[in-house]
């Protein structure tokens, strides 16, 4: 199996209210298909981790490869494209513009690459949302739609550029449990039926104990699960 995702010795230090390394030689892979959680106490770096991960926070030590490709270092320009086109991030608020139509709040990822038709992109659009379930919802108003709705919507915001890798920050950290559910099951298809790699940081046990693995953090560094097991790699 190839990999999507590598990190080296990535170091990250906050200079403000004191010197702070907040992440410290982080190194581990996440290979093509896997579905990966990151968990650790509240502080240990999981987010701040991620925004690197997601090439949105370039100020960090150590090196980012995406698809086998050095991302650290390109210019924001071109960092910016890879990042649309490459990586769905879905976070634990949807963000979803409250004035605009599902099916617009879908489409713009798609519009901002600037690759397809306006048509092209409707139809890769309401396919998202049917694949969803919730192609019903496509002309409604994203203020109008339930909380687990608007997360449905959201990933299918986060899927329209045909990622390989979707990140999520606490997908589930604002949904009752009957909706965290339907969340996870809509993961786990997404990697049995598509092979999509997923990488997720969360504070639920139950939703990461049934993901392919669990990298542990502590104090900014990784303590277990930076890379497969034996037992892991002959099971894949
Ligand atoms: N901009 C910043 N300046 C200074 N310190 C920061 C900044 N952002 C985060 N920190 C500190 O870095 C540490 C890690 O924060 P981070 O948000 O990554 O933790 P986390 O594991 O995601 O926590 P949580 O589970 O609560 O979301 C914390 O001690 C936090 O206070």
């Amino acid at each position: 199996m190839g990999l999507v995702l590598k990190a080296e010795k990535i170091n990250k230090h906050f200079k403000k209210p004191v010197l702070f390394h907040v992440l410290r030689d982080i190194g581990f892979e996440v290979e093509i298909g896997e579905f990966v959680t990151i968990m650790g106490k509240s502080g240990s770096g999981k987010s701040t981790l991620l925004y690197i991960l997601s090439t949105m926070d370039t100020d960090y030590d150590g090196k980012l490869y995406l698809n086998n490709e050095l991302v650290t270092g390109k210019p924001a320009q071109e960092l910016s494209r890879i990042r649309n086109k490459n990586i769905g991030f879905v976070f634990q608020f949807h963000y979803l513009l409250s004035e605009f139509s599902v099916l617009e709040n879908v489409m713009l990822p798609a519009k901002k690459l600037d690759e397809k038709s306006h048509e092209e992109i409707e139809h890769d659009a309401i396919q998202k949302l049917t694949m969803l379930n919730i192609g019903h919802l496509a002309k409604k108003r994203a203020s109008r739609i339930s909380g687990g709705e608007k997360q449905r919507v959201a990933i299918a915001r986060a899927l329209i550029n045909n990622p390989s890798i979707l990140m999520g920050d606490e997908p589930t950290g604002n949904l009752d449990s009957y909706n965290s559910e339907n969340v996870f099951q809509i993961f786990k298809q997404l990697k049995e039926e598509q092979g999509l790699s997923l990488l997720v940081v969360t504070h639920d046990l139950d939703f990461a104990k049934r993901t392919d693995r669990i990298i542990e953090m502590e104090d900014g560094q990784i303590i277990n699960g930076a890379y497969k097991t034996e037992k892991q790699i002959q099971m894949s």
